[in-house]
């Protein structure tokens, strides 16, 4: 279970980029996160993940506050960012394995994952090559086996499905259903609105750093009386003119 309370943030020339933010994302549910371009979804991600320190309010996950119980925190969870450019100078072995040693994945679980992992998802012949040579979809590939290896509890990923070829796309949504299915937290972010209302059970909708609604599709269409598409409800929902 992932807690926020109360959070705010803000930039330089940008005040409440997240303004008073309150979500609760229970277990066994696959929850999206929605909202039109620079409505705070990647800033709420990084404050959730201790990449951007939160101006008040806290942030636990199971029960760890991301500032003050950060390495407890930060070993229950998998994070797959929006931009996978990174460990560009590692070959895909190289970041998988360092993954393992962070995280203390013993060495044949490790291997065994690995090979399993990157054969699903078609890398499994490129590892021996440098993450700065792989296509944008690879590099997403290589960041969701990483959070695969060290099977952490909860799940944050922001717009992970972006860039994955169908099969790809098709097998991590698998993933996340089985993951949830077993009672963990899956959060992600995403503009896809078909998939949200496909996979998720639930999903949060931002705006302008404020939270809008949070429930389900069919609590939302109740709230807004309506038969109509998320894709409708959204717009209107976040229609600023
Ligand atoms: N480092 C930063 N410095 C200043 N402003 C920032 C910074 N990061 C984000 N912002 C601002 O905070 C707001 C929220 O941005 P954020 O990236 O969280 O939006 P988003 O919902 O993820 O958008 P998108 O869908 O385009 O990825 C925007 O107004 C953005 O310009």
């Amino acid at each position: 279970m992932i807690e926020i309370k109360n959070v705010t943030k803000d930039f330089p020339g940008n005040n409440k980029a997240i303004d008073s933010l309150n979500l609760t994302i229970p277990d066994g549910k696959i929850v999206g996160f929605l909202g039109p371009n620079g409505a705070g979804k990647s800033t709420t991600i990084k404050m959730m993940t201790g990449i951007l320190p939160l101006d008040s309010g806290s942030i636990t996950l199971n029960g760890f506050d991301i500032e003050k119980n950060a390495l407890e925190a930060k070993r229950i969870f998998g994070y797959v960012p929006d931009q996978p450019d990174m460990f560009l100078r590692l070959k895909g072995i190289e970041y998988l394995n360092f993954i393992g040693d962070i995280f203390e994945v013993p060495k044949e679980i490790r291997a065994e994952r690995i090979e399993t992992l990157t054969k699903q998802f078609n890398i499994y012949d490129a590892l021996d090559d440098y993450i700065q040579t792989f296509s944008h979809g690879m590099r997403q590939k290589i960041i969701v086996t990483g959070v695969l290896i060290h099977d952490p509890d909860i799940w944050i990923l922001d717009e992970p499905l972006t860039g994955l070829d169908p099969k790809s796309s098709y097998m991590l949504k698998e993933m996340m259903r089985d993951h949830a299915a077993k009672g963990n937290t899956v959060f992600f972010s995403s503009h896809g609105l078909e998939v949200v209302e496909q996979l998720c059970d639930e999903v949060a909708i931002i705006n302008k750093g404020r939270l809008i609604f949070y429930g389900n599709i069919d609590e939302l269409r109740d709230e807004y009386h309506t038969d109509q598409s998320l894709e409708k409800v959204f717009l209107e929902l976040t229609d600023d003119a």
